[in-house]
């Protein structure tokens, strides 16, 4: 994997390189061992050295959190993890801090580095309590520190182990957790048995992907970079986070934005009777991005209820005054008007599951030749579809709430690592981008690496909130001409959208407030 991506945005635009900083790179445990093991034995810094700079960071953030004189307990497993927390110990002790170790598993059987650490500990002329989990008796620390298990963890946590961790998670001192939080895994997010429920976890060298699956998000608390000292070439991301920062720098200027979507028009085919909100909340979260054109395809029995609610935007009916669901007759009408103008085409919001919708959709789909973002109802349509006819000139943006995801695999998935996975594979085999909402929201791509929120949003699995996110992604797929940054942007839009409501209000947020 190579530092950069390619992505390609628009026809008549040069190759466009998406760069993502190093520290957005998601890892497995496997990658951190692996980029630990080609420094040490190819690079050439011992892992000595590395432990070194990974206390070092994690006792100069300990001491931006903490006063000095406080007392704190660091509970150490055998291997390396424990390596850590005795270089964070010996460093405290020499600031004054008050320091007591205890260890999980003896010290007999310390790994080599954990071993070196616990002589220097020794050496220090300082007051050090030292003692064994079944020795320990409770004080009133004022933080502790996990180093009992990282990237080592191999099963469900041992007894020993679940006992300190019950402990740990009763106390209110600040725990701070040492790569990974005890118990939690660090590839899928779940939890082996028990796991420490941390206020901060000291990453060290890569951002772990279990942080952002399943339990992940809840168990980590606040995640720290701490960097160390490999090269660039060993670090391999199994996924991104999606950063506000990143994505902006990655997003053409304005002024090439606005170039960019001059005569490009947003169709959206949305509603039916009953469920007209949906459209009415796809069109105007579209056009609050500052589209300049977004149309409304609509059964023409709807079309009075648009005349109202949205003023702004351009109404395309359909069919016969009492038509008030998409069908199969309404083809012809529909392609006719998608000819007008260059554009991309946003379908689903509130369509309904009509048969004759469903058929609708799927010969639409298999005509336009187009761009399409499929969204809501008209994923059902191609759930019901064996065999997709769809021209290889259009390129698909998919977003998929939970259930709507199961039903387009045809396929259980029971967590997020799952869920994840599920979407890599689909994104890849089918050449499409998929925007998978929950929490986290996964964006698949082509490429097969996919990118993760790293903040809630679950909100857009909500009815109405992914009518807005689809007004949203199709507004800024037609901006900026990338699939993968209009996902990113619509669901950076929300999400600060939502910060700012919850800014100044306390009452429970609704769809167009994030508009
Ligand atoms: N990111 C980096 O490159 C660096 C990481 N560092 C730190 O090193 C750890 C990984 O160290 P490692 O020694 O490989 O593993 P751990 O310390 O996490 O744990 C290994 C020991 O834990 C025992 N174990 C495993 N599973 C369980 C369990 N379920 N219950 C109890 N005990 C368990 C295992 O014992 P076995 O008897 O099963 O062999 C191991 O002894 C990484 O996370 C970082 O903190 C470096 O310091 C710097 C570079
Ligand atoms: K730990």
């Amino acid at each position: 994997m190579s530092y950069a991506k390619d992505v390609n945005i628009g026809e008549n635009e040069s190759l466009y390189m998406l760069k993502i900083p190093h520290p957005y790179y998601l890892c497995s445990a496997e990658q951190s061992r692996f980029m630990d093991e080609k420094t040490i034995t190819e690079f050439g810094i011992d892992g000595f050295t590395l432990m070194e700079i990974a206390g070092t960071r994690a006792a100069d953030f300990i001491m931006s959190e903490i006063p000095a004189n406080s007392h704190g307990v660091f509970f150490c497993g055998k291997g390396n993890n424990g390596g850590d927390a005795l270089v964070i110990a010996r460093l405290l002790s020499q600031q004054d801090f008050n320091i007591t170790v205890c260890f999980l598993s003896g010290t007999e059987d310390l790994s080599p580095d954990a071993d070196k650490n616990f002589r220097l500990l020794q050496k220090l002329e300082t007051d050090i309590q030292v003692l064994k989990w079944e020795d320990f008796t409770p004080e009133d620390y004022d933080f502790i520190a996990d180093g009992m298990l990282g990237t080592g963890l191999n099963t469900e946590v041992r007894a020993l182990y679940s006992d300190a961790i019950e402990y740990i998670n009763k106390q209110k001192a600040p725990v701070f957790s040492l790569d990974v939080p005890t118990g939690l895994n660090a590839d899928t997010g779940q939890i082996m048995g028990s796991a420490v429920q941390s206020d901060f976890t000291l990453s060290f060298g890569a951002l772990k992907i279990g942080f952002y699956l399943n339990e992940g998000f809840d168990t980590a608390g606040e995640v720290i970079l701490c960097e160390l000292s490999f090269p660039n070439k060993y670090k391999n991301p199994a996924s991104y986070l999606i950063d506000e920062e990143w994505v902006d720098a990655n997003s053409p200027s304005r002024e090439k934005k606005k170039h960019k979507y001059d005569g490009g028009v947003l169709y959206i085919i949305a509603g039916s009777e009953g469920l007209t909100g949906a459209a009415v909340l796809a069109a105007k979260s579209a056009w609050s991005t500052g589209l300049g054109a977004v149309v409304l395809i609509t059964p023409k029995g709807l079309l009075e209820v648009y005349e109202k609610q949205l003023v702004q935007i351009i109404k395309k009916p359909i069919g016969d005054h009492d038509d008030v669901y998409f069908k199969e007759s309404h083809l012809a009408d529909v392609l006719e008007v998608l000819k007008e103008k260059p554009g991309k085409l946003l379908i689903g919001p509130g369509i309904g599951r009509h048969e004759e919708t469903i058929r609708f959709t799927q010969k639409l789909l298999t005509a336009f030749e187009g761009d399409s973002l499929i969204d809501a109802d008209a994923l059902f349509a191609l759930s019901k579809w064996e065999n997709w006819d769809i021209p290889d000139s259009s390129d698909l943006i998919l977003t998929p709430h939970p259930g709507e995801l199961k039903s387009l695999l045809n396929k259980e998935l029971s967590n997020d690592h799952e869920r994840m996975e599920a979407v890599i594979t689909f994104a890849k085999q089918n050449g499409l981008t998929i925007l998978s909402k929950g929490m986290p929201s996964i964006v698949g791509t082509e490429s097969g690496v996919p990118y993760l929120t790293g903040y809630d949003t679950r909100v857009f699995s909500r009815a109405g909130f992914g009518d807005v996110l689809a007004g949203k992604t199709g507004a800024f797929w037609l901006k900026y001409s990338s699939a993968e940054l209009a996902c990113f942007q619509a669901l950076l839009n929300g999400y600060k959208g939502s910060k700012q409501y919850f800014a100044t209000n306390s009452g429970s947020l609704e769809p167009m407030d994030i508009i």
